[in-house]
Formats: C-alpha cells, sequence, structure tokens
C-alpha cells in the first residue's frame, strides 16, 4: 500500500516554506563573574528562501555554516532569539504541525521494541493505535520504512541504519507535510544511507518537501537531491537546482573538475572564511522568497493538534515506564535479592535477639529501627535520583507531546511498587532476628510506615533529580542535603534539645517522621525496662520514658502521616518545577 494513499492527505495543493529575513543569534551572557558580557553572536544572517512542495532539498557547508540551526528554525523550534518569520502558507510554522525533524541524534527508550515505540507514539500523536485510520497508517509506517523484520527488536540492538529509519518513521507518523532531517546518512554504510535517502527521495516525490542537511555526501548520495541549498558563516549563499548550481560557480569562474564531487566541491570554495567566494555569491544571490506567492495558495493546514487527555498521556507514559521497567526485571529482582539477604544476614547476626527491656537494649533497638528506616529512605532517594538526567534529553525532544505535569506523575507512580516491595521484603527479613512485641501485628505496623516514608524519599529523590538535571551534579548536593535531614531523627542528637531554628529542618525531614512514628510504634509497647539493682546511673524504665527521653512526639500519629503528606508534596512540587524549567528550555536538538 503506498504511503500517501493511507495517510490523510490534507496538502494536495502545492505547499511552501518561506522564510524571511531569518536572523539567529545567541543571547549576551552577563555573569556576575564576567566584568564584560559575552557579546552575542549571529549564527543565521539574514536569509530568506522558498522551499517547494517536490523539493528535495540537501542543505551542504562547513562545519558551523549553520546548517542545523537553520533546520530547527525551519522546524519552528529554534530556542535562541530570533528575527524574521518561517512560514507554511501564510500560517508561522511555531503554530502547525506542518513540519516535524529528525535531529541528528537519536533518543530513544533503549529498552523498547520497535513497536512499542512506535505504538507508543501512534496513540500520543494520533490516538487509539487499534482503530482505523490509525492502525493503517503504523503498519504502512512500518512496511515503508522497512522495519517489518524488526518489530521486535529493542532499540538498543538496532544498527545505525535501523535506528535513523525509526526515527523517521517516529516523525512521519503524524504525517507532516515537510520532513526535515539533520545529517540523515552520518554515520551510516554505503548500503544504509542510500537506503534513508531512497526513502526520503520517495517522500518528496509524493509531494513532500524534505530538507535534509548533509555532511561529506558521496556523488552517488548527493545527486539524489533535486535542489541544492549552500551555506556558509550563517549566509545562504545558493538555492536551487544541481545544473544551476553548477552553471552559477562557473559563472563567477569556480569550475568543478572533472570526476570530482561536485559536493565537496562547493564545500570547499565557501570553506576557510573564503570571503572573495562568499561575497561574490552573497552579490549573485537572488531570494526566491518574493516570488514565493503565499496568498494563492489553499489554505489547508493542520494547526497543532490538541493532545490525548491528561489521564491518557500518564497511562501512556506509565506504559512507557513500565515497559523499560519490565526490560530490566531479572536485574532489579537480582539486586533487590541480593540487598534484601546482604542487609538481613547483617543486621540479622548483629541484632540478634535484641530486646527493648533491658537497659543495653535500648540503644541496640534505636540504631536497628534507625538502621531499617534508613536503607528504606536512602535505597529509595537514591535509585530515584538520575532517573531525569538520563531521560531529559527524551523529554525535551518530546515537548508538547503531553504535559508536564502528566510525565511527572508519571514518573511517581512508575516508582510506587518498588515502595511498596523494598519495606516489605527489608521489615519482614530482618524483623526476624529480634524480639518485638506482639510480633506479626509491629512488623505489619511497621512495614505500613515505611512504606508511607518511602514514598516520601522517593519524592525528595526525584525532586533533587529534576532541579539539579542540568547541572548534573545532584549527586554531589543530595548528600549536603541527606546531612541535616538525617539528624532530626533523632538517632543520634536528642532532639527535645534542638534550638528553635533548626525546627524548619525537622519539619522537612523525612527521616524525623518515619523514626517518629516507627519509635513510638515499638517503644509504646515496651510497658517496662529492667533497672540494675545498686546502679549509680540514672535508669529508663519504660518505653514511654525512652520516647520522651529522645524528644520524640505524642500525638504522632496525625502529625506524623501530615508530615510525609507534607514532605512528598513539597518535594513533588520541586520537582515538577525542575521539570518545568526543563520543558521551558523548549527542543533538545
Ligand atoms: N545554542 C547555542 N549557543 C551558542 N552557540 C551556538 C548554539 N547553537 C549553535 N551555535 C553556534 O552556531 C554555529 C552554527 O552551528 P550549527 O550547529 O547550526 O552549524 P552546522 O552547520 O550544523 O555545523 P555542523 O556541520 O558541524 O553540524 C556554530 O559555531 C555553533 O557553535
Amino acid at each position: 500500500m503506498e504511503l500517501n494513499k493511507v495517510l490523510l492527505d490534507e496538502f494536495e495543493n502545492k505547499d511552501a516554506i518561506i522564510v524571511r529575513n531569518l536572523k539567529v543569534w545567541t543571547p549576551e551572557e552577563k555573569s556576575i563573574w564576567r566584568k564584560v558580557a559575552k557579546p552575542k553572536t549571529v549564527i543565521i544572517d539574514n536569509v530568506s528562501a522558498c522551499i517547494r512542495e517536490g523539493e528535495f532539498a540537501a542543505i551542504i557547508g562547513p562545519s558551523g555554516a549553520g546548517k542545523t540551526t537553520f533546520l530547527v528554525s525551519l522546524a519552528g523550534k529554534c530556542t535562541l532569539p530570533f528575527e524574521g518569520t518561517v512560514t507554511i502558507n501564510g500560517r508561522n510554522v511555531r503554530d502547525l504541525t506542518g513540519a516535524e525533524i529528525v535531529p541528528q541524534f537519536d533518543v530513544f527508550t533503549d529498552s523498547l521494541t520497535v513497536m512499542e515505540q512506535l505504538v507508543f507514539m501512534t496513540e500520543m500523536k494520533l490516538g487509539n493505535s487499534t482503530k482505523q485510520p490509525n492502525k493503517s497508517i503504523l503498519n504502512t509506517v512500518i512496511e515503508e520504512f522497512k522495519l517489518s523484520a524488526h518489530v521486535e527488536t529493542r532499540i538498543g540492538s538496532l544498527s545505525g541504519g535501523e535506528r535513523r529509519l525509526l526515527s523517521l518513521a517516529t516523525s512521519f507518523l503524524s504525517n507532516p507535510q515537510i520532513l526535515i532531517c539533520d545529517e540523515p546518512t552520518t554515520g551510516l554504510d554505503s548500503y544504509n544511507a542510500s537506503q534513508v535517502i531512497g526513502i526520503l527521495k520517495k517522500l518528496s516525490a509524493s509531494g513532500k518537501i524534505v530538507i535534509c542537511s548533509v555532511h561529506q555526501p558521496s556523488c552517488d548520495i548527493f545527486k539524489e537531491f533535486n535542489s541544492i541549498l549552500l551555506m556558509a558563516e550563517g549566509n545562504l549563499l545558493f538555492h536551487g537546482t544541481q545544473d544551476a548550481c553548477k552553471s552559477f560557480f562557473e559563472s563567477i569562474d569556480l569550475h568543478c573538475p572533472l570526476n570530482y564531487n561536485p559536493a565537496e566541491f562547493y564545500i570547499r570554495a565557501v570553506s576557510n572564511h573564503n570571503g572573495v567566494c562568499i561575497k561574490k555569491m552573497l552579490e549573485n544571490y537572488q531570494d526566491q522568497s518574493l516570488d514565493c506567492d503565499e496568498t494563492g495558495l489553499e489554505v489547508n493546514l493542520i494547526y497543532k493538534k490538541p493532545q490525548r487527555n491528561w489521564l491518557k498521556q500518564v497511562q501512556l507514559l506509565l506504559w512507557r515506564s513500565s515497559l523499560s521497567l519490565k526490560s530490566d526485571l531479572k536485574s532489579y529482582v537480582f539486586q533487590l535479592l541480593l540487598s534484601v539477604v546482604v542487609t538481613a544476614s547483617v543486621l540479622g547476626t548483629v541484632y540478634s535477639g535484641v530486646t527493648g527491656t533491658t537497659q543495653r537494649g535500648i540503644q541496640d533497638v534505636r540504631g536497628f529501627l534507625w538502621l531499617v528506616t534508613s536503607e528504606v529512605c536512602y535505597g529509595l532517594a537514591y535509585s530515584t535520583l538520575y532517573v531525569f538526567k538520563y531521560e531529559v534529553t527524551l523529554f525535551r525532544r518530546e515537548v508538547g507531546m503531553y504535559k508536564c505535569s502528566a510525565y511527572f506523575v508519571s514518573k511517581f507512580l512508575s516508582f510506587i511498587p518498588r515502595c511498596v516491595i523494598w519495606p516489605i521484603a527489608l521489615v519482614c527479613t530482618t524483623t526476624v532476628a529480634i524480639e518485638l512485641p506482639n510480633h506479626v501485628i509491629t512488623t505489619m505496623e511497621f512495614i505500613v510506615v515505611l512504606i508511607f516514608a518511602a514514598i516520601a524519599s522517593m519524592a525528595y529523590g526525584l525532586g533533587m533529580s529534576a532541579l539539579f538535571t542540568s547541572t548534573g551534579n545532584m549527586g554531589d548536593v543530595m548528600p549536603c542535603f541527606d546531612l541535616p535531614l538525617f539528624l532530626m531523627s533523632g538517632a543520634f542528637l536528642t532532639i527535645s534539645t534542638l534550638p528553635i531554628w533548626l525546627y524548619p529542618v525537622k519539619f522537612i525531614s523525612h527521616f524525623y517522621y518515619a523514626m517518629d512514628t516507627i519509635s513510638n510504634l515499638y517503644w509504646r509497647q515496651i510497658l517496662y525496662i529492667d533497672c540494675p539493682v545498686n546502679t549509680t546511673t540514672t535508669c529508663t524504665s519504660s518505653g514511654e520514658a525512652v520516647l520522651y527521653e529522645i524528644g520524640y512526639s505524642n500525638n504522632f500519629l496525625l502529625q506524623n502521616s501530615l508530615g510525609l503528606l507534607l514532605v512528598t508534596t513539597m518535594w513533588g512540587l520541586l520537582g515538577y518545577y525542575g521539570m518545568k524549567r526543563e520543558e521551558k528550555k523548549g527542543y533538545a536538538y
């Protein structure tokens, strides 16, 4: 089945992407460390062009010519300051879904299979993937992009060429009228490169505008393009057919030698700051955007498609997270078993037979409770710490596809199973060794408390991960935050002696709330503690006295439930703010 017959072709008329006086620059950088601000640098300098339907355009030019910046501007995804306009049939490209970009570097969730990736994208971009015509589009894209043999292959195991095809297929699902590819053949062998170019050429022949930047294209690849845009130093020096380009160079006395790669010849001619050549070309450049009449064109455009509803977004993102978790399940189970066995063996050996009914046992039980609590809190916080660092590029590539809040909530929910499994496994195995009053009930109470503490710790880890994603130093920052927070647990400090100015730290410490609850649950059941006769030191005679000495609260259930809720919400909101900040930075290319 032909791709263009199945896809909803809403662009039957001759379309054009028109660039008028486009200027892009880097912002002036001011800093308190620098006396003189770093000046702005112009990357694209007043470029105008008109690229029409059916053009299979190659953007060539030396490194740093501004090709990538030009491409992302064409797709309406440039995050740098700019002037000028990029329009499709008179409408700003930023308001449309008409142009899709395939960046130079592919970013996927590598543990997904090709099919899972395409189903996820179909669901997000088009809607229910099991319903017609979405199912047809999905199947046709798989067929046209030659992915049928790899549908069950994990993305991480695909070859470079197959990854490129998957990238193109993913972008093509929404049926863009304009497909913009940044160096689609870089890093591919000649077979894969010509396969990718062949598919792109076919799309262009079916009425799409296909624009690719190409880095050192071979003669065979270069001759496939029917239109060339030559760039250097942020300027567009030429736009036209292969023959016109040859004639143009000959008109300024530059003749491409026989059997020489023309692309290489053109790039060399304008490289190395060849000011004379660039100047001559700029003088002769004809601004075709002036002839590109958009008023006669029928406006038949796709405005930004509405996103799937929020709950559906959460569900789909959760599904994607669960798929990658499923593929790592074996290593996760192994890790869990190892941690449980090691922790339970160590704690079981050290605390075997410990009871809080003796003076010596008081310190031991306090130590045991602290270790179990900290294992859960640290385990969860650090397991979520790098989540966003690994996913931030993917997240920024998908900006606009779903809400930031849906993404954050789905990440939060995807960790809930760990917050349940880890406390159950740890508490059930470690408490076997020590003597607990009402053993089964107390164990279950500990589990419930530690599940909530684990959720708060996970929120803390996610918050840190999101807040320090861009600096990448969350691993250095977190221990600095950990120190005051775990000091509030009461394991190392008598909380009742805490100066008042440290109270705010106590009230945002999940360690405190967890230890306060778990200690209350244990010590309130210890009604009598042995006091040795003839002792000269003061003797703690009951569990209540232990709680009093440390400074734990009386109204512990209400206070600590609300406290853990507060801490979870606070870190959750901070994490959401961190990801929102990343979202505002815009598309990552
Ligand atoms: N976000 C940015 N901040 C600062 N400078 C930038 C930014 N993006 C691009 N530049 C600079 O703009 C110039 C053009 O970059 P661009 O990536 O568009 O060139 P290119 O022609 O695609 O290069 P290449 O062929 O090497 O990929 C480069 O000098 C680059 O350092």
